[in-house]
């Protein structure tokens, strides 16, 4: 069993996406900058956002974090996409999910230029993901091929299983592994599929994002299996500093011993995520995806 070490990993593209910063700031070119919005004080997100701009400094990006109470309006967020999106310095926009009630995600999430969108959850760039055209791929999915491509794991072929459809991760990680130079052959399974299990048992590659803490066990997997976990939960722990523990969706216990490859949570997927955000913001400041 291998572990696929999305820590390390993460610290290899950094160390790439560094290298190339540092060049651009040689020929006199600006740093990439990310901004951030962060809506309310969720503990999770804060998180999340935190280790974002912390990414940002290590590989010489300039970012911003622009907080709003709970309270702040539809209006105002939008507004204040409309100036970002106006803004030449800034290459890269996020607006940290979930969003309070009163705020629609989707119109949120409409209204960022998609040149700017390095979540890659503009219609326009889950489109063109979809089309196989040249996009902002969303950080996880992206971290998640990285992963793959980086440790030789075989997909051709490949039966791979994909167990939650949110438009975030399940849905373009089904997108991804079935494009042309994956070829991968792709089941979608979600909370109405019936079967489960013997899917699951099927599979050579079972990509579990449906946010239920250890929900993968051993007797549904196959031996020789790769496993890749993108959840994570935190439980309350008095085992930990923190008073929490991370767990994935996989029973990483019983389930790691029957794989050939399997991500740990934390140290696995979420990692990646953070660098995928960079290495988009990079494209972003480069003109690369849409020039
Ligand atoms: N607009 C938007 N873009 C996102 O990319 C986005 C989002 N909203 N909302 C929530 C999800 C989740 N997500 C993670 C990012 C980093 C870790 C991460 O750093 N995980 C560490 C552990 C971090 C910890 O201690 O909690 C690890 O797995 O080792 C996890 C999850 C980004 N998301
Ligand atoms: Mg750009």
């Amino acid at each position: 069993m291998i572990r696929l070490d999305g820590k390390q990993t993460s610290v290899a593209l950094k160390n790439e996406i560094a290298e190339e910063v540092a060049k651009r700031k040689e020929q006199g070119l600006k740093q990439p900058h990310l901004a951030a919005i962060l809506v309310g004080n969720n503990g999770a997100s804060e998180t999340y956002v935190a280790n974002k701009v912390k990414a940002c400094k290590e590989v010489g990006f300039k970012s911003s974090l622009i907080r709003y109470e709970t309270s702040v309006s539809e209006e105002e967020l939008l507004s204040r996409i409309d100036k970002i999106n106006q803004d030449q310095d800034i290459d890269g926009l996020i607006v940290q999910l979930p969003l309070p009630d009163h705020i629609s995600e989707e119109k949120v999430t409409e209204r960022i230029n998609p040149n700017k969108d390095v979540d890659g959850f503009h219609p326009q760039n889950m489109g063109r993901l979809a089309l196989g055209s040249p996009c902002y791929v969303s950080a996880t999915p992206h971290g998640i091929m990285e992963l793959i491509s980086r440790y030789n794991i075989e997909t051709s072929g490949k039966k791979c299983v994909v167990i939650g459809r949110s438009n975030i991760v399940g849905r373009p990680m089904s997108i991804l592994m079935s494009q042309k130079g994956i070829d991968a052959t792709v089941t979608l399974c979600h909370s109405r599929t019936v079967g489960l299990k013997e899917i699951c048992l099927e599979a050579d590659i079972i990509i579990a994002a449906l946010g239920k803490a250890e929900f993968l066990k051993a007797d549904m997997v196959k031996e020789g299996a790769t496993i890749i976990d993108v959840g994570i939960t935190r439980v309350p722990s008095d085992k930990t500093k923190s008073g929490w523990k991370l767990l994935g969706d996989v029973d990483f216990e019983n389930v790691a011993p029957k794989c050939s490859f399997i991500t740990p949570v934390p140290g696995g997927v979420g990692p990646m995520t953070i660098a995928s955000l960079l290495y988009n913001t990079l494209m972003s400041a480069k003109n690369e995806i849409y020039k």
